[in-house]
This record gives C-alpha cells, sequence and structure tokens, in this order.
C-alpha cells in the first residue's frame, strides 16, 4: 500500500481509561468498544488479569465489528491523555454488608487512583463507580481539585433504570416505554421520584395504586442488595456497566442527555458541599447544568436526609484518610 497526503481531518479516536478490570470495569470495556466509542485502557493492581482482558476483546473485535483499541495495563503512564477516567477499582459488598461498609476500604484506592489518574491526564472527566459512591465521587473532586463539571458519580442511572424495569414488569409494558428518575444518595436513602414516572407521559399513579407503586420504590432501593444476596459473590455488574456507558456516549457524542448523576452541589436544591444524585445534563463538558426540580415537602426532606448520610460519610473518609497520613 503506497501512503497519501495526511487528511486536515483528525482521525484521532478519543480513549476512556477504566480503573479497576474487575466485573463492573470489564464489562464496561465490552460495552464501549462494541459501542464504537471510545478506545478503551484498561488498568488493575493484579499483573496480567487487565492485559489478558485486552487481549481477548480485541480477538472479539473482527466479530462484533469495530476496530477500537484495546489495551491492559498495571502502568497510569499508559492511560496518559485519557478523556474520561472510569473509577471502578475497589471491593464490592457481601450479603448482610451495606455499600457504606466499604468506606474504610475503598476511600484508600479511590484516592490513589484518582490521584494517579490525574497525573496523566489532566484535562480528564471523571466517573466515579465504586462504592460508597457519592461519597468516593466526593473524595475523587477533593484530590483532583477538577472543576465540578468534570467529575460526577454513577449511581442514579442505575437506580431509574432498576425503577423502570419494576414498572414495566409490573404493567407488562416495554421496559423503553417508562421513563423514572431516583434521585438522592446510591443508598438506603436514596429517592425515588414515583410523581415523575410515566408510561409514554402517563404517570404511574393513573396506572397503579399507591400501595402497589411504594412497593416497587422499596424493591427499588433494595435493588443492589438483592442481586448481593443472590450472588453470594460481589454485585450486580451489567446494568451498571450499560448505564455507565450510557453516561460515557453522552458526554463523548455530546448528547446532552437529562440524566440523574451524582454531582457536587454548591447551593443546587438548598445543599452545599456535598455530592448528590441529582438530574444533570451531560456533554461534552460533563456535567453541563443541573436541573432543579420542583419537589414537594416528602421530596425535599428525603433528599436532604440522604444528603446529610452522605455529608456525615463524607467527615468519616476525611477522618480515616488522615489518620492513616493519606490526606
Ligand atoms: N455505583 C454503582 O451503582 C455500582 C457500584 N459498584 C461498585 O463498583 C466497585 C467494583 O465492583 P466489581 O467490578 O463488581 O468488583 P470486582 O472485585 O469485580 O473488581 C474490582 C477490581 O478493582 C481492582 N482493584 C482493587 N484495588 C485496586 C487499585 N488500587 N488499583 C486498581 N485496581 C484495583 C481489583 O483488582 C478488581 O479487579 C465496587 O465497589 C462495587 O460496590 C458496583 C455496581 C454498581
Ligand atoms: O449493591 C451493590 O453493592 C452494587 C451496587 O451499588 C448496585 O448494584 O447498585
Amino acid at each position: 500500500m503506497s501512503d497519501l497526503p495526511s487528511s486536515p481531518v483528525s482521525c484521532k479516536s478519543p480513549r476512556v481509561t477504566i480503573v479497576g478490570a474487575g466485573r463492573v470495569g470489564s464489562t464496561l470495556a465490552q460495552r464501549i468498544a462494541e459501542k464504537n466509542l471510545a478506545d478503551v485502557v484498561l488498568l488493575d493492581i493484579v499483573e496480567g488479569m487487565p492485559q489478558g482482558l485486552a487481549l481477548d476483546l480485541l480477538e472479539a473485535r473482527g466479530l462484533e465489528l469495530h476496530n477500537r483499541q484495546i489495551s491492559g495495563t498495571n502502568n497510569y503512564a499508559d492511560t496518559a491523555n485519557s478523556n474520561i477516567v472510569v473509577i471502578t477499582a475497589g471491593f464490592p459488598r457481601k450479603p448482610g454488608m451495606s455499600r457504606d461498609d466499604l468506606l474504610k476500604i475503598n476511600a484508600k484506592i479511590v484516592v490513589e487512583a484518582a490521584k494517579n489518574a490525574i497525573a496523566h491526564s489532566p484535562h480528564a472527566i471523571f466517573i466515579v463507580v465504586t462504592n460508597p459512591l457519592d461519597v468516593m465521587t466526593y473524595l475523587t473532586w477533593q484530590v483532583t481539585g477538577l472543576p465540578r463539571n468534570q467529575i460526577m458519580g454513577m449511581a442514579g442511572v442505575l437506580d431509574s433504570a432498576r425503577f423502570e424495569t419494576f414498572i414495566a414488569l409490573e404493567l407488562g409494558v416495554l421496559p423503553a416505554d417508562v421513563k423514572a428518575m431516583v434521585l438522592g444518595s446510591h443508598g438506603d436513602l436514596m429517592v425515588p421520584l414515583a410523581r415523575y414516572a410515566t408510561v409514554n407521559g402517563i404517570p404511574i399513579t393513573e396506572l397503579l395504586d399507591a400501595e402497589k407503586i411504594e412497593q416497587l420504590v422499596q424493591r427499588t432501593r433494595n435493588g443492589g442488595a438483592e442481586i448481593v444476596e443472590l450472588m453470594h459473590t460481589g454485585g450486580a455488574f451489567f446494568a451498571p456497566a450499560s448505564a455507565t456507558s450510557l453516561m460515557v456516549e453522552s458526554i463523548l457524542l455530546n448528547q446532552s442527555r437529562l440524566l440523574p448523576v451524582a454531582a457536587y452541589l454548591q447551593g443546587e436544591y438548598g445543599l452545599n458541599d456535598v455530592v448528590i444524585g441529582v438530574p444533570c445534563r451531560l456533554g461534552c463538558g460533563g456535567v453541563e447544568s443541573i436541573l432543579e426540580l420542583t419537589l414537594n415537602d416528602t421530596e425535599k426532606a428525603a433528599l436532604q436526609t440522604s444528603a446529610n448520610s452522605v455529608s456525615n460519610n463524607i467527615k468519616r473518609a476525611q477522618e480515616i484518610l488522615s489518620n492513616i497520613g493519606d490526606w
């Protein structure tokens, strides 16, 4: 083949680094590559594992009809100049544990991952997945020093997809026709907004009685634990990877989707200096705006309770990190 002069159009592919090549991380790599969104770098502390996963995914490229580069590494230098860094590194919970029980063990891992990743990709947008989600997202914002639009956590898209699934199962309708928003923290105090849930525009309050809606709300709050209890070893990863890839897609393709995202608040919803799930417009700038929905008194109180719990856990995490001299 003979080379012709290069084109003025950039052929550079966007690059997404995934720190933590476990179940969520590796499934996310597959989703991003197979949706043809970006090249992917998988990084893990376990030697050989991300390299092996990357090779396996590369060997599927011809079959899945895409040509994205996928590499595995144990070295942050190989993640340089990523457009997006997703942090999934850390431990998943076991049956009987809450997500907050992971705070101590995962805080150190996430802080280290964020510091190392930003050193090589100073302009990246960070999406945090590791639990407890809202606290880990706050720590990432704090240690990277990035503006708040570049830091976000994935939880609301997943929790909303679960709420939508349970509504669709109850009504026997197509899940894609159900639209719902779950705000607040990613834990037992999350705030599913039943009042705003619809089936193709029809409020679910017209289709289901209050007792049934409350059952679906409770199942949503317990959605992660339901899977952890069934699986015994680790938690959900297919739907979490789909939810994260949706956020990656909205950013890379500048889609401006309005999604529930864990964001750093500065007065929105009357909340300050806390990360919590709120409706955000996601585009190439990351969190481009935060929508302040009108909430009734019950919803407002639930969001405040959720935020108070996250704030207390942020303080706990900061104390733990200063005690181990990692702050
Ligand atoms: N935000 C959400 O909605 C969801 C959050 N999660 C959370 O995501 C995290 C990952 O879950 P899974 O993938 O199922 O766990 P996993 O155990 O399959 O994978 C975690 C990976 O992190 C790696 N790791 C540990 N320390 C590291 C470090 N210092 N640097 C780089 N990599 C490191 C491990 O070697 C492992 O491969 C957990 O904390 C889990 O609770 C999971 C599902 C949904
Ligand atoms: O429940 C867990 O531990 C994992 C998670 O956050 C979820 O699936 O929502």
